[in-house]
């Protein structure tokens, strides 16, 4: 499977960034790839917090994700959907959600699926991202997102997918057990800070997969943003025994990996990390 991830700088609204994706989804799909990556807060990264409550559509009757379903069928791609900042059903916080669409072409067991591009799987970022990181911004992720508590693994089809966001990089458990439930590809769609991504973008990722023995794809925000923020982007492809395949360029980019699975089972076979050690409870010492 020839998987590309994206890397553009999100604008205010939908509106905004909409030209930006169709472009560079047809790029990626004329270098031929399957299935697409958008980075998260793929639609749009607001102005400020008043604007994100507006702007943040439902789940089950989004604008934004009817057009991302739309451009999976056009191109009968894998489309994931790094995370838009979505509202539940309950119209409570917003969440930050990650939806996985499928081809249109895709033949299930002889049946035609749903030709709009069905969504397969949502994932809800579970990590929220309260720091500071001595940019000047304030990040209180907690204070405005509700937090998911469910990690996700999809079908693409021969391919086990570990569904991540951004912030969730910094919880190496969670990856380990995305990867011991069968994950052969993690995705990490982010906004990562400029600060933050200088000093450890690269060494989480290239961790990440060494640790699982699974390709990381990480498709990454980049540039000034309407709050002021500076987004890292440097996007990346790390294959199973660590080394980086596909690194983009500043700016908007494509980049390309092609997921060859017995990279995964050598790797694995070589250093069966992830499948020796259970996670062991640690006792306290009285
Ligand atoms: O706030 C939004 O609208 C969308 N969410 C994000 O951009 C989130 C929370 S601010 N960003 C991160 O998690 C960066 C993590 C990071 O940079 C690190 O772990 O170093």
């Amino acid at each position: 499977m020839r998987i590309a991830a994206l890397q553009y700088c999100a604008g205010a609204t939908a509106d905004v960034t909409f030209p930006v994706i169709e472009t560079l989804i047809a790029q990626a799909v004329a270098k031929q790839a399957d299935m697409v990556c958008l980075p998260e807060a793929a639609s749009f990264l607001p102005t400020n917090r008043e604007a994100l409550f507006q702007l943040a559509e439902h789940t089950h009757d989004s604008a934004s994700l009817k057009r991302l379903q739309a451009q999976a069928a056009t191109h009968k791609i894998w489309l994931l959907v790094g995370s838009m900042l979505m509202r539940t059903a309950d119209g409570k916080s917003p969440m930050n959600q990650s939806h996985l669409v499928n081809q249109s072409h895709l033949v299930n067991r002889g049946h035609l699926i749903d030709p709009s591009g069905a969504i397969t799987a949502i994932y809800d970022k579970i990590h929220m991202f309260d720091a500071n990181v001595a940019d000047g911004q304030v990040y209180e992720e907690s204070a405005y997102f509700q937090a998911g508590d469910q990690p996700v693994l999809a079908q693409v089809d021969d391919l086990n997918i570990g569904m991540t966001i951004c912030y969730d990089l910094r919880f190496p458990h969670l990856y380990r057990q995305l990867a011991r439930d069968g994950a052969d590809v993690l995705m990490v769609p982010a906004a990562f800070t400029q600060n933050s991504g200088k000093a450890h973008w690269h060494i989480l990722l290239r961790a990440r997969a060494i640790e699982t023995g699974c390709y990381v794809v990480a498709p990454g925000q980049m540039g000034t943003h309407a709050d002021g923020r500076v987004t890292y982007g440097h996007s990346l492809i790390v294959a199973p025994w660590g080394e980086i395949v596909a690194e983009a360029q500043d700016g908007e980019d494509v980049i390309i990996a092609d997921i060859d699975q017995s990279q995964i089972e050598s790797a694995r076979k070589a250093i069966p990390a992830i499948t020796t050690h259970p996670i062991l409870k640690p006792t306290t010492l009285s």
